[in-house]
């Protein structure tokens, strides 16, 4: 059905709680508004644009591309591949900026027969800034040679004044003051180009990334002259030590200094050159002016840490710590993504209610009003509809041959993201979501990767042998070969560069995989085994439900209740060690009871079992949820309902999308709808409100407290128990989170290495109950 243009058909609604407005997503709206930005700088072309997201969710996906200033042909063809795909109807907009917006402005007019829209390039830079740095998650980051990328968190009002070094063929430093306030207040000629232009000079090479991976392996003190060249020794009296650089490449003509020096010398001598003098004159400015946060952008960064380790280190030295360096994911593209949200905003106006704002999965100046220039209140800033996570997609957009790189891209979610305000996030006591940093275990590292290989081959045995209903198509084992081609290459990736997509934890590896299955067009490969489970454990409720309640003793009936929670949680077929039992049916409930071990370092039942019997009820309760059948239907619902019965409200939190065999929000729902037509309880709690199932704004296995749906956080305000099922969201994630209110972590070690990373044994229950830590 088509209203105003929009196709409504298969329309859904996303968010299931009764009462309140819901969001309506319309999955089968294909237009695309044709716009996307340009970026032509003196060495390189920048192009930002928009797609809808996986299988039009209602959200969006930014991608970004590079080619040659010098083969900017390719870079138009590319644009008009891009536009060719869109509507035939829309009328094509072309946001451009920098110096070849205007160089171009013709040839681009000619070529894509769109409307040009001009943008200033200081403008879009810092506009491209203030979006990255306010929006996105995991966008900025500090460097150091032992945290080589510490995420700073999302900045609030106070990102201002900070300064810009933006280090393209040459480099601007930007004084900014608030929004759309800056000032161009310095800059010098020896940039990126001076780099790119000398060491293809010396060296002859013409790659850029060829140089910067010889600058890697090269010895700059074979060209440079060291201070101890001069002085054969440390001049300790005035700071310096004999490796310091006293003059760059100034050890080449002294012949005396008997230096042999190859092409990778050059290279990383000039590199150091470079970026020393960028961070000195940075420093100098940002002291002139007064200002501690300096922002370090352009394409000439490129995440390298060489680079980012020079400029730190200069910015730091300096400074005597005084002030941050801070460098960004996407820093080559500011000017283009701040090109792109300018011309017509593309985020909802203030006001502009979550209702209204995704009707239509493309985006763009007919369809999401401006966005307002005047400085947004935190009030109005919450207001806004969408989050943006970072997705790093092997799959790249189709690009000609000589584009310099698509580097990788941003999932822009239909809802915003927020805490969980019961969580505890303070500087005294920080929140980390991961609970191994594997950037910093190098043996935990190599096992998460391998395990990931192993059972990502166990997953194609899996649907070889037919035990995944719905891959059994040719076409789903198609895009199944993609998927494992694509995983496989990415951990490849990982093993290679192990910092590639930040700080490397379970949760990234396990999150990245459900993004490659979405990616290839795999939405939910364990949707027929999840509705055979859940099918199977509804038909069990029944006589479940009446064993316990027959129990005389409400202590035991909230132990059985709990001890549910984790023999359901053994119904993982995320688990290499499971997998094959769950596939060939032989795992039950009373099995995977008796496989579970009890030990008091990680269960505590009894306490819980006391504190139901002598403390106040609980008044609501959020439980995030984790597997089908048993698992939620079994273990969790039953859980649920005594909580309501003692006359709690209670939220069921799922993930919003698929992963693996986790139930989602709209699943649960139906799954309540049903277990009430066969419990009156459950039916009496749903129809009075006290059971509601609410989407988490997330879709892997583990989950990130600080990054859920803001339609949950307002079920989640008043809390005064949280409950986390499952080993990805307790164990390999949320372990060591602390609550302002009661709370519950409910799991099994089902993996060899998580239980020996926290002391226990495989089987283990984590069945662990702290009191509010305001309270203890
Ligand atoms: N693959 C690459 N090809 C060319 N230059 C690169 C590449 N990667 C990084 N660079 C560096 O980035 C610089 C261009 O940065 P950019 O921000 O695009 O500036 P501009 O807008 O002036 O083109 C180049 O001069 C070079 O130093
Ligand atoms: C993906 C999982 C976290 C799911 O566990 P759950 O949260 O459902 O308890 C878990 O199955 C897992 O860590 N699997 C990877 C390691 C392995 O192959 O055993
Ligand atoms: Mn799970």
């Amino acid at each position: 059905m088509m209203f105003g243009g929009i196709n409504s058909s298969g329309a859904i609604i996303d968010g299931i709680k009764a009462g309140e407005a819901n969001d309506i997503l319309l999955p089968n709206q294909r237009e695309r508004v044709k716009k996307v930005a340009v970026d032509i700088g003196g060495s390189l072309a920048k192009v930002v644009y928009m797609t809808s997201g996986p299988h039009s969710q209602g959200g969006g996906r930014l991608h970004f591309a590079a080619f040659e200033t010098d083969k900017v042909e390719t870079c138009v063809r590319f644009i008009r591949s891009l536009l060719d795909k869109g509507d035939r109807g829309a009328e094509p907009v072309i946001m451009a900026t920098g110096g070849g917006a205007h160089r171009f402005r013709e040839l681009l007019g000619r070529e894509l027969g769109a409307e040009i829209r001009v943008e200033d390039e200081m403008e879009s830079l810092t506009a491209g800034l203030n979006f990255l740095t306010r929006e996105v998650a995991d966008e900025v980051f500090t460097y150091s040679e032992d945290r080589p990328m510490q995420f700073v968190d999302p900045a609030t009002d106070d990102i201002f004044p900070y300064l810009l070094v933006n280090i393209g063929s040459g480099v601007s430093i930007i004084k900014v003051t608030g929004e759309g306030q800056f000032e161009r207040i310095s800059g010098t000629s020896l940039g990126g180009g001076t780099l790119w232009g000398l060491l293809h000079l010396l060296t002859g090479v013409r790659s850029f990334d060829a140089m910067l991976a010889m600058a890697k392996t090269g010895d700059n003190s074979k060209v440079d002259m060291m201070v101890g060249d001069i002085y054969g020794a440390d001049y300790g009296k005035i700071g310096l030590k004999a490796t310091n650089i006293a003059s760059s490449m100034g050890g080449v003509y002294r012949k005396t200094l008997d230096k042999e020096y190859g092409e990778a010398d050059i290279a990383r001598s000039l590199l150091y050159m470079v970026s020393n003098n960028i961070g000195q004159i940075a420093y100098l400015n940002a002291q002139l002016h007064g200002i501690r946060q300096i922002y370090f952008g352009g394409y000439f960064i490129r995440g390298h840490p060489l680079t980012m380790h020079t400029l730190s280190y200069a910015i730091n030295f300096w400074s005597r710590g005084e002030m941050r360096a801070l460098f960004l994911r996407h820093e080559g593209f500011l000017g283009a993504t701040g090109a792109f949200f300018r011309g017509g905003g593309m985020l909802p106006a203030q006001g502009c209610s979550p209702t209204t704002t995704p009707t239509t999965p493309e985006f763009g100046a007919d369809v999401i009003p401006r966005a307002p220039r005047a400085r947004r209140t935190p009030g109005e800033r919450r207001a806004r509809a969408y989050s943006f996570t970072e997705n790093f997609s092997l799959v790249a957009p189709p690009i000609p041959g000589d584009a310099v790189g698509a580097l990788g891209m941003l999932d822009r979610e239909p809802a915003r993201l927020v805490a969980l305000p019961q969580l505890v996030n303070t500087s005294a006591q920080p929140y980390q979501p991961d609970t191994v940093d594997l950037s910093q275990e190098p043996q935990q590292q190599e096992y998460w990767i391998s395990a990931m290989e192993r059972n990502t081959h166990g997953l194609l045995g899996l649907a070889e042998s037919g035990a995944l209903p719905s891959c059994g198509g040719a076409e789903s084992r198609q895009r199944l070969a993609r998927f494992v081609a694509l995983y496989l290459e990415h951990l490849r990736r990982l093993r290679d560069r192990p910092l590639a997509y930040g700080a490397m934890s379970v949760r990234g590896l396990l999150g990245l995989r459900e993004q490659c299955l979405h990616e290839v067009g795999l939405e939910d490969i364990f949707a027929g085994v999840k509705q055979r489970e859940t099918d199977a454990a509804l038909a069990a409720l029944p006589a479940l439900l009446a064993q316990t309640d027959a129990l005389p003793a409400a202590d035991d009936r909230v132990r059985r209740l709990l001890h549910n929670v984790l023999a359901g949680n053994m119904f993982d077929w995320g688990s290499t060690a499971l997998r094959e039992e769950l596939a060939d049916g032989s795992m039950d409930l009373a099995r995977a009871h008796a496989r579970i071990r009890w030990d008091s370092a990680f269960d505590n039942t009894d306490r819980f079992v006391r504190r139901m019997a002598a403390g106040p009820a609980y008044e609501r309760a959020v439980v995030f949820v984790d597997n089908s059948g048993a698992d939620v239907c079994l273990g969790v619902l039953p859980f649920a309902r005594m909580l309501a019965q003692r006359g709690a409200t209670v939220v069921l939190a799922a993930n919003s999308r698929p992963a693996l065999n986790d139930v989602t929000a709209p699943e649960l729902q139906a799954i309540v709808a049903r277990a009430a037509a066969i419990d009156p309880a459950i039916a009496a709690a749903a129809a009075a409100g006290r059971l509601a199932v609410c989407a988490t704004g997330s879709s892997g296995p583990c989950l990130d407290l600080r990054k859920l749906d803001e339609r949950l956080v307002r079920l989640c305000r008043g809390a005064d128990l949280v409950a986390i099922v499952g080993m990805g969201r307790a164990i390999h994630s949320n372990y060591r989170a602390r609550f302002t209110c009661d709370a519950l972590k409910l799991a099994v070690f089902k993996n060899q290495m998580a239980a020996d990373a926290a002391g226990a044994h495989m089987y283990d229950a984590l069945c662990w109950y702290d009191a509010c830590c305001c309270c203890s």
